[in-house]
């Protein structure tokens, strides 16, 4: 994590004004603007998406899969009562905790969720829970506090809805690229996915990101966020904003799908995975939950006619880690393409 490159006077203010912020490193103090190539792409305002229904998700889905990768979710029945009490709960034990409580607890990140030794400039202002839902995995029994075990329970039965969703989601995107039975629950795990409660404090400086321009390296990613907004999306050339819609019972209610690395390596490209990223926060904490479902570890990911080389998700993802590890970020898809 993050820890030791903050210098103690850039991250004073923050700490004094909110106890339970944990120290992010001011840049400009620290002048260490360094502008990475997407900040320079310009805003192009809010990108309307598409609405695919779950209980009838028809051609829209697939079209949006081509055309966007993103799209919003609607009767996708999930309990608004249960979102809004996994919203209370990580709002309480994320935006009310402090820091260094926050920090005795397992799962508990700050900075980026993913596991890397950082550069001052990839420190993301953001916090957050990671939940692992899966079979062998017993969250409450890891609980260190009985506010963490509540987070908990409630993410293993919003998981389930979750699951829910990818498989049906994804059944359709299976028919519709004609996979067979066995390919199609390869690609898909249920037992794997996972969930993130994360918060973004306000952030006192304009231009930080919330979290840095990405793709998924999910199958696809379910995300339930706040009214607050931040999430935008590269889309012809230019940052679009998402408009939030609410989680929790507020809003619309409606839930946000994007496609991951691995929707478009077994569509041979077809489907898109957008890239996406998330402005910091400026005046209100923004706090979202988001899913991610993957394939099996041993899933070989191909398709015919593809750029990419046959290569199982566990190749996927040890060369992800290996990448980030070494330059920062991650390369993802091009990595596996075939040279001619
Ligand atoms: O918080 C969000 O809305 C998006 C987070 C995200 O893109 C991710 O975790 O991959
Ligand atoms: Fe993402």
């Amino acid at each position: 994590m993050a820890t030791g490159t903050e210098s103690p006077a850039a991250t004073a203010a923050a700490a004094m004004a909110d106890p339970s912020c944990p120290p992010f490193p001011l840049l400009e103090e620290e002048g260490q603007h360094e502008r990475e190539e997407e900040e320079n792409v310009p805003h192009g305002g809010e990108l309307e998406l598409p609405t695919v229904d779950l209980e009838a998700p028809g051609e829209a889905l697939a079209a949006a899969c081509r055309r966007l990768g993103v799209f919003r979710l609607a009767n996708h029945g999930v309990p608004a009562d249960l979102s809004a009490r996994l919203f209370a709960v990580a709002r309480d034990l994320l935006g009310r905790a402090p820091f260094h409580n926050k920090q005795a607890q397992p799962g508990y990140f700050w900075g980026t969720p993913a596991l890397s030794s950082l550069r001052v400039r990839d420190v993301n202002w953001v916090e957050g829970f990671h939940l692992a839902l899966g079979r062998d995995h017993q969250p409450t029994a890891a609980a260190s506090s009985p506010d963490l075990a509540a987070l908990a329970d409630l993410a293993r039965e919003y998981g389930a809805h979750m699951a829910r969703v990818a498989r049906t989601l994804f059944g359709a995107l299976a028919a519709a690229l004609g996979l067979g039975a066995g390919q199609a629950s390869a690609y898909l795990a249920e037992h794997d996915g996972f969930l993130r409660a994360y918060r973004y404090p306000p952030c006192p400086e304009p231009g930080r990101l919330g979290m840095e321009a990405h793709t998924d390296s999910s199958v696809l990613s379910v995300i339930n966020q706040d009214l607050v907004g931040g999430l935008q999306v590269l889309h012809g050339g230019a940052w679009r904003d998402v408009a939030p819609c609410g989680g929790g019972g507020t809003g619309t209610g409606k839930l946000l799908v994007n496609l991951g690395d691995m929707a478009r390596a077994i569509s041979g490209d077809a489907f898109r995975s957008v890239r996406h990223r998330v402005a910091a926060s400026r005046g209100d904490e923004r706090l979202s939950l988001c899913y991610f479902a993957f394939p099996r570890d041993d899933a070989v990911i191909s398709c015919r006619g593809s750029r990419y080389r046959p290569f199982t998700y566990a190749e996927f993802r040890e060369q992800v880690q290996a990448d980030i590890k070494a330059t920062g970020s991650k390369v993802g898809l091009e990595r596996f393409l075939v040279h001619h």
